[in-house]
């Protein structure tokens, strides 16, 4: 039901009609009759109005509504005792029995005890009784009656009054009527109305399901377009990457079909260069099968250049070995090292001349004085060695001389390198060189690799290892293994030589491996300081370097060695300090001794003495035999060494003064001469 039609209009209305009124009371009405007390007393009969109807309060209503007419006509009205009071008065006999009823009912009861006919006296005084009562009453009705004509006065008012309502019900009735027939009109209209409205609230109802209905579909349209909003968002995006994608593509295949096009070029190219190789493919082959042949010559021919190859290289072998004995199995070079210091340019220098390669002039820089003659004695000093070289000479050229002899090392022989000189004079320098130029045993292990690699080609291949060991104060040391408690023992066997118990000898595989393990003995050499250089060595340190060749076509199999020695300081006790005294003493002992074998092995003596000190003794394969023996003779330039200068190169003249010739082709000079 729709809340905003209301309720009333839909109510029926209520319909009074005029049936439903008494026809008795509405003809009293309309013929004007009395009724009530004042009919009564015309001998009008209308009990049923009389006693039941009371105009006024009725009329009244009807002003109200017609709906109280109605339940008037349902309700009995009591007028009350002035009515009957009257009908009394003109029917007494009538009236009385219902007023005596009532004064009975109203007097208290008495027991009615039934007298005897006999009993005369009871009954008088019974009668008597209901006399006195008979009385009162009269009187009560008496009073009553005098109200009488006021009464009456009112009733005339009363009909007049009722003439009037009657007139107003008549026009009320027309009212009515009219208002009946609108109400029906209206009830018609209200019936329609209610229809309509019914149908209406169907269509609305349909509208309602149907607006649900079409929302349900619009929320899910809404949804839907959502939906299609978010797939159309995605299959933008989409359509953006693979509009990309396919630019890309489009790149991509036209760059392939480029690449197509010029492989297909090139296709053709190919096919053309193919029947062309296959014709000259055919022409090959018949070439191929006549090369072939020439081939099979050119193997006989190599063959037969290796043999002479071996052949030559046994020559010149031989050759150069020949060569080398000629130069002179024990060669001395002298070398003059340059002052480097500031302080070193400062200093007085000795005149040295170089007069050519192989000799040198030595001489102090300010003359000495005859003490006997008082005249000038000139001290000059002439030597003459193998090789000379001045300050000015670098480690190239003092290792050209080298390189010769690490040749003869790779065919077997023992070679060995001595740097002699006294403390500061350059025997380290010489044998180790510098960062920036390298030394003899640098420069030695470079070039034995390099050779073997050269070698490798004709069939040889060589076994390297090596050993470095000191000797300080005549006790041996293993500078690989430092902190060593080995007793180290030199022995001498025919077979294998000189051997050194417990010394490591490690196997080596290339230049930088051997490098490695050099520096790691160069650490951990003897060093300590002394008046000329601060940290100088004071041990003679031996780099042993085995060489083991083999040739795998002739079975020719070799052993040498190389055997470089950077000897400790040869100065005298009294230019060391007296901390160093023992020391000096050992190491003048062993180059003494060294001097001496290489005395006796010249002179072709009977006994060699080489086990009066350790170093002789450890380098005795190397002093004689097959061995190849450098000296280098380190010399200071300062005229405070000239002595010690003087001393060296005595020494060394004694080891090379038979084989040096003087050859005066070339003269220069280091330093100005002396004034
Ligand atoms: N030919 C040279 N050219 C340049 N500098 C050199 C040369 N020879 C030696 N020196 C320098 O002279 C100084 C002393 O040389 P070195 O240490 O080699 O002497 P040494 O004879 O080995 O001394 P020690 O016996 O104490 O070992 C070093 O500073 C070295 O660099």
């Amino acid at each position: 039901m729709d809340s905003r039609i209301p309720k009333s209009f839909l109510k029926p209305p209520t319909r009074i009609v005029k049936a439903d009124i008494n026809p008795k009371f509405l003809a009293t009405i309309s013929e004007n009759k009395p009724f009530g007390p004042a009919a009564s007393a015309t001998g009008l009969k209308q009990p049923a109005l009389a006693s039941k109807v009371q105009p006024r309060p009725m009329l009244r209503r009807r002003s109200k509504s017609a709906s109280d007419l109605l339940a008037l006509q349902s309700k009995p009205i009591t007028i009350g005792k002035m009515m009957p009071s009257k009908v009394a008065s003109t029917k007494p006999a009538q009236k009385r029995p219902a007023l005596q009823k009532n004064d009975d009912e109203n007097k208290p009861k008495v027991a009615k005890v039934k007298i005897p006919s006999w009993d005369y006296k009871s009954r008088f005084l019974e009668l008597q009784k209901k006399y006195t009562v008979e009385l009162e009453d009269n009187k009560t009705l008496k009073s009553k009656v005098a109200n009488v004509p006021q009464l009456e006065e009112e009733v005339e008012g009363l009909r007049t009054e009722n003439q009037r309502n009657l007139q107003k019900i008549e026009v009320i009735q027309e009212n009515e009527e009219k208002l009946q027939d609108r109400l029906k009109s209206v009830s018609k209209e209200n019936v329609s109305l209610i229809e309509a409205v019914v149908k209406h609230r169907k269509e609305y109802q349909g509208l309602a399901d149907s607006y649900k209905s079409l929302q349900k579909e619009h929320n899910i349209l809404i949804e839907a377009e959502k939906e299609s909003k978010q797939k159309a968002e995605d299959l933008f995006n989409e359509n953006l990457a693979l509009k990309t994608k396919l630019s890309q593509q489009e790149t991509a295949c036209r760059l392939h079909s480029e690449a197509y096009n010029k492989l297909e070029e090139e296709s053709k190219e190919y096919l053309r260069k193919i029947s062309s190789t296959e014709n000259m493919l055919q022409e090959s082959t018949s070439n191929n099968i006549r090369l072939e042949n020439r081939c099979q010559q050119l193997e006989n021919l190599t063959s037969k250049l290796k043999q002479d190859l071996e052949e030559h290289d046994t020559l010149r072998r031989s050759l150069h070995n020949t060569i080398q004995d000629m130069k002179g199995n024990i060669r001395v070079f002298c070398r003059v090292r340059p002052p480097v210091t500031s302080e070193e340019t400062e200093r007085q220098l000795c005149a040295i001349f170089f007069p050519n390669e192989t000799s040198l002039e030595i001489r102090k820089a300010r003359e000495s004085v005859s003490v006997i003659s008082g005249k000038p004695v000139d001290l000059k000093q002439e030597f003459s060695f193998d090789k000379v070289f001045p300050p000015e000479a670098n480690q190239a050229e003092v290792f050209e001389e080298l390189a010769q002899l690490v040749q003869s090392a790779l065919d077997g022989y023992h070679v060995c390198v001595f740097a002699y000189g006294q403390t500061g004079s350059g025997k380290t320098y010489t044998m180790q060189g510098s960062s920036n130029d390298f030394g003899m045993i640098p420069r030695t292990v470079d070039l034995i690799f390099k050779k073997i690699e050269k070698l490798s080609t004709s069939d040889w291949t060589y076994t390297v290892s090596a050993s470095f060991l000191e000797i300080y104060n005549e006790n041996i040391r293993d500078l690989l293994v430092p902190n060593s408690t080995h007793n180290y023992e030199v022995h001498y066997n025919e077979g294998r030589g000189v051997t050194v118990t417990n010394l490591e000898i490690v196997p080596i595989s290339s230049a930088e491996e051997l490098k490695v393990v050099m520096e790691e003995a160069q650490k951990n050499r003897a060093v300590a300081a002394t008046n000329f250089n601060e940290h100088s060595s004071r041990s003679h340190a031996i780099t042993k370097i085995h060489l083991e060749g083999y040739n795998a076509e002739t079975k020719a199999k070799y052993s040498g060695s190389i055997n470089l020695v950077d000897l400790a300081g040869s100065e005298s006790a009294r230019t060391s300090g007296p901390e160093r005294l023992n020391e000096t003493k050992n190491i003048n002992k062993s180059l003494s001794t060294l001097g001496n074998v290489m005395l006796a092995l010249h002179n072709k003596d009977q006994h060699i003495p080489y086990r009066n000190s350790k170093l002789t003794f450890l380098l005795q394969s190397c002093l004689g035999g097959n061995s190849k023996t450098l000296m280098l003779v380190n010399i200071s330039p300062f005229e405070e060494c000239f002595l010690e200068s003087i001393h060296s190169l005595r020494f060394a003249s004694k080891v090379k003064e038979i084989k040096t010739v003087a050859k005066k082709n070339k003269t220069y000079c280091t330093m100005p001469p002396p004034k």
